[in-house]
């Protein structure tokens, strides 16, 4: 095998340059469908994709040549990131091409699913059926909408997750991989990464508990205890949310001490007649205010930031796009004019400012320390921007008022977007890493995703489930093939990441009043870690940001103790609810 250092170094010099070109196609053509969703445009990303794949698997039989012994350290994580090709390991061109089929036809079912309701309005998710979910307090209604998005999108796809699964599975073994599973739980390079996110879940079940007893006992107010089943499951429609993952659109029934200011901004944004550009402007902003690198101009001018008007399909899931070329990067996003999309706004420049942070890196090199640490960098800079002293900086919320209620207050819409979402983020994967180890096989789909949800979320279907529902398929990361544990890992790192950065800009006060906008010290601390990409271990990242290698949810646990306090206070013994599913989801 090869052990020169010349071969070695043209060698990776010709994959970079090549790689870049490849991949910039991919992401042109692939965006080209995502904007466009037509039958033309899904088979030219599909053939891209098999190109793209024959030039991976080309390059993994090159590296396969040389001697990895003899290289420097950084060299050799190149080849190995090279030769991680994941699917496209799959040289049966028929399966491969079959496999990609699979995938994007599910994700299209997802993007193009409509729901008629007893009105005879035929509502997308984007916008419509989401704003229905936030806004109506209507059980009927909630449940019609609710049902009619599980049947037009999951219920349409359960036969092809199966095989998706078995071809999914074949694939990545080729590489050596026991199943789909272990190759995404590969790129966190840690044995114990399993146990480390139980445990970490299990240190924060508590605070979750006591969140979900004041949350049932409020909506059993507004829609009558007989509306819940005595196992103490929520009905999965009534959280706000078409998945109950975030529960912050119930904040002014859950706001603890009525008569003080609002923090919902949505109807002040709405009044100063804010634009999506605005949005991603004001995001924007707080990147320049701690001297990281600013949207450059293609940014702003290929985004898709509002839902076109003009009868195209697009996919609204909102993204972030980097194109490997280390000018071009882009959002898609079909943008509202709400607090929740504000949010959304920062967490999709994350990934950007990411990108710009490492895009001189070998393109091997340009992800994420782990997938985790992509997800948490925008959220970081939303923790600062959604403190009631923010706000009031940039004109939201009139007055800021600290005294303990709006402390509470403060916190609990915090803990409707943090805390709610923890079982969530932890349990889809739990149910995916069972399905593609072929523990849960396709007969048992439906019913293990419950007694998940029932187990962890403390939630229960509405309505007895029947043999054709496939409810994961109701969620986009699904059908997308979209791994989802890094949102659980981002959820708890972010507040580390928050704290390090709070003590780099010299605050002193509690941590969830921190607002980091405009130091300098700790947009240069946040910047060089992103700066690393995935050039090293992920512990490197950790440490040299926060100073301790490990995930701890100490940090989030110090950020809500105030509001634990309160709910332990308010919840008495009135918390909990049976592991096991309701029988009949409408007992009494
Ligand atoms: C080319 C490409 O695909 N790029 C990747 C990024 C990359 O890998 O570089 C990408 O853009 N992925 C899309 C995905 C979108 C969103 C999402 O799906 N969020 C989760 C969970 C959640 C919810 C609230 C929250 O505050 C944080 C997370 C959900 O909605 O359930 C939608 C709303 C927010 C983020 C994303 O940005 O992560
Ligand atoms: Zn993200």
């Amino acid at each position: 095998s090869i052990s020169d250092p010349t071969e070695i170094q043209s060698f990776l010099d010709n994959f970079n340059s090549q790689a870049q070109a490849v991949f910039y196609k991919q992401s042109e053509v692939s965006w080209t469908y995502y904007t466009n969703i037509t039958d033309y445009n899904q088979k030219l990303m599909l053939d891209e994709q098999l190109m793209s794949a024959k030039f991976s698997q080309e390059a993994y039989r090159n590296a396969t040549r040389f001697n990895l012994t003899v290289m420097t350290q950084e060299d050799r994580r190149l080849f190995i990131k090279i030769m991680d090709i994941g699917t496209a390991a799959q040289t049966n061109e028929t399966k491969l091409a079959y496999l990609n089929k699979v995938q994007s036809d599910m994700e299209t079912i997802y993007s193009t699913a409509k729901v008629t309701m007893p009105s005879g309005q035929r509502l997308p998710l984007d916008p419509d059926l989401t704003q229905l979910m936030a806004t109506s307090r209507n059980y009927d209604e909630l449940l019609a909408a609710w049902l009619g998005w599980r049947a037009e999108s999951g219920g349409k796809m359960k036969n092809l997750y199966a095989e998706y699964v078995e071809y999914n599975n074949e694939a990545v073994k080729i590489l050596g991989h026991a199943d789909t599973g272990a190759y995404w739980r590969s790129w966190y390079d840690t044995p114990t990464f399993e146990d480390d996110v139980r445990a970490l879940f299990d240190q924060l079940r508590p605070l979750y508990e006591q969140l979900h007893a004041y949350a049932r006992r409020k909506l059993k107010q507004i829609y009558g205890n007989d509306k819940f089943p005595s196992s103490g499951h929520i009905p999965a429609h009534l959280l706000g949310n078409m998945w109950a993952q975030q529960w912050s659109s119930l904040i002014d029934e859950l706001t603890p001490y009525k008569g003080k200011p609002t923090l919902d901004v949505t109807d002040e944004m709405v009044r100063q007649n804010y634009t999506a550009i605005r949005i991603f402007q004001t995001a924007d902003d707080f990147f320049k205010s701690l001297g990281m690198i600013p949207m450059p101009d293609t940014f702003w001018d290929k985004s898709l930031l509002e839902k076109p008007q003009d009868g195209r399909e697009v996919v609204c899931h909102a993204s972030a796009w980097d194109f490997y070329n280390g000018r071009d990067f882009r959002i898609k996003q079909c943008t509202v004019i709400t607090a929740e999309d504000l949010e959304t706004a920062h967490h999709e420049m994350g990934h950007i400012e990411y990108f710009l942070q490492y895009k001189d890196q070998p393109v091997s090199f340009r992800d994420g320390a782990n997938p985790g640490f992509h997800e948490a960098v925008g959220d970081v800079i939303s923790l600062s921007v959604q403190t009631p002293e923010h706000m009031h900086s940039i004109g939201l919320i009139p007055t800021v008022s600290n005294d303990t209620e709006s402390d509470i207050n403060f916190l609990m819409s915090m803990a409707l977007q943090k805390i709610a979402f923890l079982p969530f983020g932890y349990l889809i994967d739990q149910w995916r890493w069972s399905v593609f180890r072929g523990e849960t096989t396709p007969e048992k789909y439906n019913e293990e995703w419950w007694n998940l949800r029932c187990r962890y979320q403390g939630i229960s279907s509405p309505v007895p489930l029947t043999s054709s529902d496939f409810d994961p398929g109701a969620k986009y990361h699904i059908p997308a093939g979209v791994p989802y544990i890094r949102y659980f890992v981002s959820f708890v790192i972010q507040f580390q990441f928050h704290k390090a950065l709070c003590d780099e800009a010299n605050y002193r006060g509690p941590l969830h009043r921190c607002d980091i906008y405009n130091s300098k010290p700790a947009g240069t601390l946040l910047s060089n870690m992103l700066k690393l990409g995935s050039s090293k271990p992920w512990p490197e990242a950790m440490n040299l940001l926060t100073r301790q290698r490990k995930m701890d949810a100490q940090p989030l646990m110090d950020y809500f103790k105030p509001l634990l306090e309160y709910l332990r206070q308010e919840n008495g013994n009135d918390y909990g609810w049976h592991p096991i599913c309701p029988t009949d989801p409408t007992e009494i």
